[in-house]
């Protein structure tokens, strides 16, 4: 006999669908644990689904467990548009995932591979700190995520394909055509990737009734007519140094469709990350007056006020550290981790998991936990000074880069950017918010 845990009745064919649409994901799923317990049976359409809320059946889920959850559920994006599961952050589990990922962390996300980035970064800090300081000169308002996102565009293709795209002139405007057509495109997939469809709420053979399939389709030509561009002017280039497309090519050779499909992703997963959780620590730094102080002054001390900060000044910033595992506890840039059983005979929190079975993990309510947090709506960076807890998916009640097989690879190129940016708009200028 099958043992599942609690939860709520369902609809047929919807299940809870209509339950969890009508707030913020995270709250509603939060809100149905505080009524259902830390484990919570649903169907999300017609797909069976476990919710966790709690960090010891998350330590279980990604510790003994992750043997039998290494995958993400189907997702029609990862199908019709990203090259039909190639990309790392699609792929199952297995020998090709297991390949991509080992590339990636030893060619893209070593501490050598991000130092030897570090120039272009440092450049497109010149060019954020000059935007800014050239809004505030004109006493205009400023579009942080605007602006931030050209940072981290540039930065990110960059360092992947030796290429600058926007520019700062016109609030992350492109400087071409070209840039305004890339950037369209890598919004769009964002777009569909956040957008629910038919196809992900049920079983494979109702597939075919989903009604977004020929758009995504449409999109993915496109997106590969603009990939296979830049793959082809690759091939062509003089360039000395070698940069992480000509990786992917050397490594997939003919298959350029693997190396499209990886760029595309990494394109996407490092971009708006670190642009989110930059702009949510500074939102709520500014409306804390005695934090932006304390850390103004840390920077002072370490820095003085005489030049920009720099990365190698990251390690003495003991403060901001508290800041950003505070900010990502309150408000995680990636608040559910999402997987699905593959083993058969699989146990959570002592409740059988079929095999297909999503487990949703609401990393943000681990964060918001009353019986782990002490006043846990408070922002209060101070409780990281005297406190262990770290957010590399070792701490279960924390897990703002996921945890297990498939936790964040690019996590130390994330916390490098964040800090960086998050320093240099702490320590070069005064913020308040605009009324209204
Ligand atoms: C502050 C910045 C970032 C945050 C908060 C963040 C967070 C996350 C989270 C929560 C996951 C899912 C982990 C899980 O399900 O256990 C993830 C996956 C991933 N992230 Fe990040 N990330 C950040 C930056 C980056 C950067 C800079 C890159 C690369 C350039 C990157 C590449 C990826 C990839 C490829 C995956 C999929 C991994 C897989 O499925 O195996 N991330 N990230």
């Amino acid at each position: 006999r099958v043992t599942s845990p609690p939860g709520p009745w369902g609809l047929p064919l919807i299940g809870h669908l209509h339950l969890l649409a009508r707030m913020p994901l995270h709250r509603a799923l939060q809100s149905m644990s505080q009524k259902h317990g830390p484990i919570v049976s649903l169907s999300l359409g017609m797909r069976p689904a476990i919710l966790i809320s709690a960090p010891a059946l998350a330590r279980e889920l990604f510790t003994s467990q992750d043997v039998n959850f290494p995958s993400k559920p189907y997702m029609s994006v990862a199908e019709h548009i990203d090259y039909n599961f190639r990309s790392i952050g699609t792929a199952p589990y297995g020998e090709y995932y297991s390949s991509i990922r080992k590339l990636c962390l030893t060619e893209l996300f070593t501490a050598r591979n991000i130092d030897s980035f570090s120039w272009i970064r440092s450049e497109e800090l010149s060019h954020l700190l000059s935007a800014i300081l050239s809004s505030a000169s004109h006493g205009q308002a400023l579009d942080l995520r605007k602006t931030l996102s050209v940072f981290t565009f540039n930065s990110i293709t960059g360092a992947l394909m030796s290429k600058r795209y926007l520019s700062h002139e016109h609030a992350g405007a492109a400087s071409s055509k070209e840039a305004m057509e890339f950037k369209n495109l890598v919004f769009e997939v964002v777009h569909c990737i956040m957008d629910p469809c038919l196809s992900n709420f049920v079983p494979w053979y109702l597939r075919w009734l989903d009604w977004k399939t020929p758009g995504m389709r449409r999109l993915h030509a496109k997106v590969d007519k603009f990939l296979q561009m830049v793959v082809e002017e690759h091939k062509k280039s003089t360039r000395e140094h070698k940069d992480f497309l000509d990786i992917l090519l050397e490594a997939f050779g003919e298959e350029e469709a693997y190396a499209k499909a990886n760029l595309l992703d990494l394109i996407m997963a490092g971009t708006e990350t670190s642009v989110i959780g930059t702009e949510w620590l500074m939102a709520a730094v500014i409306q804390e007056p005695r934090i932006l102080k304390k850390a103004q002054q840390e920077l002072q001390d370490a820095v003085g006020n005489r030049r920009m900060v720099q990365e190698s000044d990251l390690s003495k910033l003991g403060y901001l550290d508290a800041i950003i595992k505070e900010s990502f506890r309150r408000y995680p840039v990636v608040p559910i981790h999402i997987r699905e059983c593959q083993g058969q005979a699989s146990k959570l929190g002592g409740y059988d998991v079929l095999k297909g079975t999503i487990v949703l993990v609401n990393s943000w309510a681990l964060g918001m936990d009353p019986v782990v947090w002490e006043n846990p709506t408070q922002f209060l960076p101070e409780r990281f000074l005297a406190s262990f807890i770290d957010i590399k998916g070792q701490d279960f009640e924390l897990l703002p880069f996921g945890s297990g097989r498939r936790r964040c690879p690019g996590m130390p190129l994330g916390l490098r950017t964040v800090k960086l940016l998050v320093a240099n708009l702490i320590h070069g200028f005064d913020w308040s918010v605009e009324p209204g």
